[in-house]
């Protein structure tokens, strides 16, 4: 077994959603300053760098990641999907239908787009010009796929800034607003190094904190090599 972190690390000079807060790093105990420990505060947006949207981000009637079941966590049956898209392209109905079967049969949903090449080279355009799901391919999901616990994609965000309505539309079908069940979404991950062929399971472990819908995310992909 090979495992592949999928996750990236949380860093100052990242991309983030157009206009809202990223983070800061500042220490707060250091050795070199005569404390006896390292120790660290974080101010972080909850939906900065990979995280994970949790029902409640766009759904008030929704709960929050730490309320989820914890299968939700763990997929034994993950799909990992390439369907190419550049700047401002969405996923759409027709790039999903040639895999209905497989789609019924997984637990979670993985889109490499390939977008993720710009996202150190051209980091503004990566956040203002991603690719999204359209809202209409995330109620095909919603209507059509009962298994799926979670989708994940190797760009910023399910909306792309482009299409900020139906990309509000979007997070509100698989967050489950018109459903009875409902779809996390796993944001800004790094999906080169899988190989679709070996992979086994996917681990995807949130920060459980109290009050918030979502949170920064760990994802390990386990490869059968
Ligand atoms: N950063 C968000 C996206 C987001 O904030 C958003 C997406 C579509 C329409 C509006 C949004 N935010 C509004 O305040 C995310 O985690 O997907």
């Amino acid at each position: 077994m090979k495992y592949v972190r999928l996750s990236y690390d949380l860093a100052k000079s990242d991309p983030g959603w157009p206009g809202s807060y990223s983070i800061d790093i500042e220490p707060y105990t250091q050795i070199a300053r005569g404390d006896v420990a390292n120790q660290y505060k974080i101010t972080l947006l909850n939906h900065f760098g990979s995280h994970m949207d949790g029902p409640k981000h766009f759904n008030e009637k929704g709960p929050r990641l730490a309320e989820m079941p914890l299968s939700t966590f763990i997929m034994e049956h993950p799909l990992l999907l390439d369907i190419p898209k550049s700047f401002s392209e969405l996923v759409r109905v027709e790039d999903l239908l040639p895999y209905e079967d497989e789609l019924q049969r997984a637990d979670s949903l993985f889109i490499r787009s390939g977008f993720s090449k710009f996202r150190e080279s051209d980091k503004i355009r990566y956040a203002s010009e991603g690719v999204g799901i359209s809202s209409q391919a995330c109620q095909y999901i919603m209507d059509r796929c009962p298994n799926l616990n979670a989708i994940g994609m190797d760009w910023i965000s399910l909306a792309s800034y482009a299409h900020g309505e139906d990309g509000c539309l979007a997070h509100q079908y698989l967050l489950g607003m018109f459903h009875s069940h409902y779809i996390c979404i796993i944001e800004d991950l790094n999906l080169d190094a899988i190989d679709p062929a070996r992979l086994e399971r996917i681990f995807a472990l949130p920060l459980f904190i109290e009050q918030i819908d979502s949170a920064p995310v760990t994802v390990i992909a386990e490869l059968n090599i």
